[in-house]
């Protein structure tokens, strides 16, 4: 009998995967000893309450702790330990200091057990299902176009004179300055292709690349000019452009919300800073709270949820496993419907 399919397990588990599946996974980046493992606890429900079928990598800094590991762990991540990639020397300010870190990401390139990825930073809720972008065609990099429009962007030409590439009629490139600059993505998400021959000559690149302002998102850009697809902004709203370019943005229509502008992180939030009392970022701010306070959708009683559904439908009396359980204090438990 052929061997089960089970979409997104890594050829590594064990499990017979037939040649041609490709093994598909989310994967997400963290650092530190700070609360961002909360924006990863809440991608992981998140992706959960959208029945992806595959699951979510975390590739750690050596600097992220056991308990913060188990508590990713406790929810199904795979908790990958990746090295540090320290950005060449440089004098470069960049737009925010941690972003030194943020070079890090390109150890995700060295994931070879997977065919195709979808990195989406921790501060990034998922709200709709995306697997099917698993299914673009393999050979380019698939991300969703930036904004330059806020201030973190100041120190560019564009911003100087106003030209944004979400609407490059509003305020039109100067050809004197040259030319346009090349369609941009945001590195909060994207949809690629671990390789090691890339990842090593990525390392190689980055060692002798200009360190700019946005750090790994300026270098990812650079790199990936000539096979970069841009996507549609549903599957990565920046922020601001609720408020740079409302006319691009259907807010019903968004699957992927990424809270990157300044005081939007939900688990940070006070809504003292610019913009943050607008009623569609708190209503974001409330979803992002939702799902990460949503008890039914943690990894445990989910899994047990669906075992027991499976077996009711095989007809298995799991009435005493429950008892066990219950007894044992696993779970409040629902008694699944009798399977008489
Ligand atoms: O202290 C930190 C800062 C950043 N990150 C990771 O690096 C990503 C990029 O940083 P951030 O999202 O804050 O940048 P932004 O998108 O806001 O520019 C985050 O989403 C996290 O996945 C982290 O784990 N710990
Ligand atoms: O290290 C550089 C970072 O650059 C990007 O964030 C920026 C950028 O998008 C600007 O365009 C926005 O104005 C700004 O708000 C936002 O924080 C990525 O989201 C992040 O993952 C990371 O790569
Ligand atoms: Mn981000």
């Amino acid at each position: 009998m052929a061997p089960e399919l089970v979409p997104g397990v890594p050829k590594s588990s064990g499990f017979t995967r037939p040649a041609t599946l490709p093994s598909c996974a989310y994967v997400t980046f963290l650092a530190g000893n700070g609360d961002y493992v909360k924006g990863v606890v809440g991608l992981a429900k998140g992706l959960r309450k959208v029945k992806t079928a595959y699951p979510l990598v975390v590739a750690v800094l050596p600097d992220v702790p056991e308990d913060h590991r188990r508590i990713l762990e406790s929810q199904g991540c795979i908790v990958r330990e990746i090295e540090l990639v320290y950005p060449p020397e440089n004098q470069t300010q960049f737009a925010m200091a941690y972003y030194v870190i943020n070079y890090s990401k390109l150890r995700i390139w060295e994931f070879v057990e997977y065919d195709k990825m979808i990195y989406l930073d921790g501060d990034i809720q998922v709200y709709d299902n995306i697997d099917h972008l698993f299914d673009l065609p393999d050979g380019q990099f698939y991300a969703v176009m930036d904004c330059f429009c806020e201030k973190t962007w100041s120190h560019t030409p564009q911003y100087k004179i106003g030209y944004c590439q979400q609407c490059p009629d509003r305020v039109k490139w100067d050809s004197e300055m040259g030319q346009p600059p090349s369609l941009y993505f945001n590195a909060g998400m994207f949809v690629f292709e671990p390789s090691v021959l890339t990842y090593q000559d990525l390392l190689k690149t980055v060692k002798v690349a200009p360190t700019t302002t946005f750090a790994e998102q300026d270098f990812l850009n650079m790199y990936f000019r000539d096979i970069y697809k841009p996507i549609p902004p549903v599957y990565n709203l920046v922020l601001a452009m609720l408020w740079r370019h409302p006319e691009n943005v259907e807010l019903e229509k968004v699957k992927v919300v990424h809270y990157c502008a300044a005081g939007s992180k939900p688990w940070r939030y006070t809504g003292k800073e610019e913009n943050m009392q607008r009623e569609d970022v708190k209503m974001l701010v409330q979803k992002w709270w939702d799902i990460y306070n949503d008890e039914s959708l943690d990894y445990k009683k989910q899994q047990i949820g669906a075992v027991v559904a499976a077996a009711a439908e095989q007809a298995v009396d799991m009435q005493p496993f429950i008892e066990a359980l219950t007894e044992a204090g696993a779970f409040q438990y629902v008694t699944a419907p009798s399977a008489a």
